[in-house]
């Protein structure tokens, strides 16, 4: 299991919370300026799909120099790499390797195998031990292999689902409450919760629709993603707001693990909060929300 999991009780003290993950192309100066005052959890500089064919070198050298800079605060820095095959790819891993982001961001990845060869030249490249490498699930066959493809190296820390991607590979029509790709982000959360890897929500397309947002962000939110990956500072609090526990969430979890604390120190073989009975795992639910609230206010 990573050790970066987000699943069990024992990651809890290294919980990062992802609730919003904005992608910017990092060609655009003016956003990567705009991204150092956002309250985002976690950037990805894009040198893909928002890069144009000319502006790929630029994007990667901009990319590399904010991550060195150190003026990104506590948010947590990955960089968008061009797909394997793509002439960009190698340079991009390099670059990206050696300015040692906290995590390279690779788009369709569809085996443990690619997992495997990518982590190798990542380390080839010199990254150091804190950068992870976060793969993008976007194609039936990463779908259907998403458990194997998340236990290929402990250096995969997170899936990141692309729904355009995968929408278009299926033949998929974009219905509000995304009912034709349930199943394949069923399977995505399975495969990354089987290995104890944090899973990270496709984006809402349009910027201007904060209702739309903020319904898929509660939809993935009951479903068991982190977070949303997003494509514009509007769509930043809303996610926030959506993915953070309620006060009332964390008032209940400090309640239902002082009833269960109390109860055993009583002897007593059953614990019971507001009239339900509590065990164990309840307590771990509990301390999770604890911890994801106490992430929150660290940052
Ligand atoms: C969608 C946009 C092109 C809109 O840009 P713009 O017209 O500049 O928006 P605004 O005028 O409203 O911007 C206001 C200010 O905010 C800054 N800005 C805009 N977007 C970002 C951003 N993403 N990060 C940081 N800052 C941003 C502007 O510069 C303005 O700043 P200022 O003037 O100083 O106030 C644009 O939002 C955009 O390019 N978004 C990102 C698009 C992107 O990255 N797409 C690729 C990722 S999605 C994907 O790949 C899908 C996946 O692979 C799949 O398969 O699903
Ligand atoms: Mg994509």
């Amino acid at each position: 299991m990573s050790v970066e999991s987000q699943a069990g009780p024992a990651a809890y003290g290294s919980f990062r919370p992802r609730r919003s993950v904005l992608y910017l192309p990092s060609s655009n100066e003016r956003a990567l300026e705009k991204a150092k005052t956002l309250p985002v959890d976690a950037l990805i500089l894009d040198l893909e799909d928002a890069v144009a064919p000319d502006a790929k070198a630029t994007a990667r050298e901009n990319a590399c120099a904010a991550v060195r800079s150190g003026e990104y605060g506590r948010t947590e820095l990955t960089i968008r790499v061009n797909g394997i095959g793509s002439e960009w790819h190698d340079a991009d891993i390099a670059a990206a390797a050696a300015a040692g982001p906290d995590a390279i961001v690779v788009p369709k990845v569809n085996s443990a195998e690619e997992v495997r060869q990518l982590v190798a030249a990542m380390e080839a490249a010199g990254a150091p031990d804190k950068t992870k490498l976060w793969a993008m699930i976007e194609t039936p066959d990463a779908v259907l292999d998403a458990r194997e493809i998340a236990s290929a190296s402990e250096r995969l820390t997170a899936f990141v689902l692309g729904t355009n991607d995968l929408n278009k590979e299926l033949g998929a029509e974009l219905v509000p409450g995304r009912q034709p790709l349930l199943t394949a982000l069923s399977l995505t959360l399975l495969g990354a919760r089987a290995a104890g890897i944090a899973v990270i929500d496709g984006v809402w397309m349009d910027v201007k629709d904060l209702d739309g947002l903020r319904a898929e962000c509660v939809q993935g939110r009951e479903m068991g993603f982190d977070g949303k990956t997003l494509i514009h500072p509007g769509q930043v609090e809303p996610a926030n707001e959506v993915f953070a526990p309620s006060a009332e969430q964390v008032e209940d979890a400090r309640g239902l693990i002082e009833a269960f604390e109390a109860a055993m120190a009583e002897g007593k073989g059953v614990a019971t909060y507001k009239g339900k009975l509590v065990e164990n795992l309840h307590v771990d639910t509990a301390k999770k929300v604890l911890a994801t609230d106490a992430a929150i206010r660290a940052l």
